[in-house]
């Protein structure tokens, strides 16, 4: 495919997007009836698709419109193309701009339109962020690093790094977590790497690995994971020598793959149904890393802040503090509660953490760190709480 025939492809799936269609589905829908369509023009189209997804405010702004065309015009802007170069009728490629096209478009304004955020995140995204909201708006309109995390129950950080260049994967040591990888060449060749499928690396982002480093692991602890989905967090856990790990969900479909991922490391973890939990006595540490806004991995989800509404924000603010309440009774006397989210908004979490202390007087706060895409991963938060002895 052409570099314009990739953009007019790129229309095509952001305008059935706009219409309402998932965007998973509309890239796989089109990367089924487009068998001609290589490995590197599909990366391109789903970069571009992506690309404007994450910016798809301050694109319409300098596009003039919030078509697929205008999108792309306005990411042709953005990035240094001439929309000239790619608009240009040629087969497959865009219709020519039009007067109108070539005319429109502005300078975003100051404020969420350029920082990319719906009208009313905005306060509470910049109070969240303080003087850093701009710089961090900025960081999440460009895509997401790729990182790995060495499963160091099995092999040491440069190993990793040997073994990974020597499958065509560069990697460096990233400075968030004493597991941490980023990939600086390769990234899509490492779900076929030896190194992947043998359990010595899996994906995962710094900032979950420093939130699970951050937290007071001993051999011999019993630990739960209260909100496991995919199992990350868990695995990350499990890797910690003398460490026993179960791992719950409310949903507990959302563990499914979570034995072939601890088979794979060559790690021990006990999936626990909701009745199984009851029976179960009670943790050293209890980890809760609760369902949030993911305002953290926008860079990676872009589509969740556009979807994010004031009554659903309100309501994840309502469950979070009733999983904080609910997952903390499973910690022992002499235990850790740990409560994470992937969100920098503080209202999700100093926020939750302050609303559970106020109501629960026998708990106290050990400690809290955040951390924002500024540090170079997704924004992440944890705090971690005891009983008042
Ligand atoms: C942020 S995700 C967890 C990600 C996971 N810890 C990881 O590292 O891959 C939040 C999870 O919390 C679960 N969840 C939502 N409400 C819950 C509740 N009341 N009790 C337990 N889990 C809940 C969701 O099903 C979802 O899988």
């Amino acid at each position: 495919m052409t570099p314009a025939a990739r953009v007019q492809t790129a229309i095509t799936i952001l305008d059935e997007i706009g219409a309402g269609g998932p965007v998973e589905k509309a890239l796989t829908g089109w990367a089924r009836r487009s068998r001609y369509a290589g490995s590197k023009d599909r990366a391109a189209v789903r970069d571009h698709v992506f690309d404007v997804i994450r910016q798809r405010r301050s694109l319409a702004a300098l596009g003039g419109g919030d078509s697929g065309r205008h999108l792309m015009i306005g990411l042709c802007r953005r990035t240094g193309v001439s929309p000239e170069d790619m608009f240009n009728a040629a087969p497959h490629a865009p219709a020519e701009l039009s007067d109108a096209e070539r005319a429109g478009g502005r300078a975003p304004l100051d404020g969420p339109e350029a920082a990319d955020l719906p009208d009313w995140l905005w306060p509470e995204f910049s109070a969240s962020l303080g003087d850093k909201a701009a710089k961090a708006a900025q960081v999440m309109q460009t895509r997401a690093p790729v990182h790995l995390r060495v499963n160091v129950a099995r092999t040491s950080r440069e190993r990793a790094i040997e073994k990974l260049a020597a499958e065509g994967i560069d990697c460096s040591p990233h400075p968030m977590a004493s597991t941490a990888l980023e990939v600086v060449e390769g990234a899509r060749r490492v779900h076929q790497s030896e190194a992947y499928k043998s359990g010595l690396i899996e994906l995962q982002d710094a900032a979950s690995q420093a939130v699970v480093e951050s937290l007071p692991l001993e051999p011999g602890m019993r630990v739960l994971d209260y909100c496991a989905g995919g199992g990350g967090k868990a695995l990350a856990l499990a890797a910690h020598a003398g460490v026993d790990v179960f791992a719950h969900d409310i949903a507990p479909k959302r563990m499914r793959d979570l034995p072939e991922r601890a088979s794979r490391a060559k790690a021990k973890v006990t999936v626990l149904s909701p009745g199984e939990l009851d029976q179960a006595g009670k943790f050293d540490l209890v980890l809760a890393d609760a369902p949030c806004s993911g305002s953290g991995s926008w860079r990676r989800a872009p589509a969740g802040k556009w979807q994010l509404t004031p009554a659903r924000f309100e309501e994840l603010l309502e469950t979070q503090l009733q999983v904080i309440e609910k997952a903390s009774q499973f910690t022992c006397a002499d235990g850790a509660f740990a409560y994470a989210t992937c969100s920098s908004l503080s209202a999700e979490n100093s926020g939750r953490v302050n609303a559970f202390l106020d109501k629960n007087s026998g708990w106290e706060l050990g400690f809290s760190q955040a951390w924002t895409v500024l540090d170079g991963a997704d924004g992440f938060f944890v705090a971690l709480l005891s009983r008042v002895l």
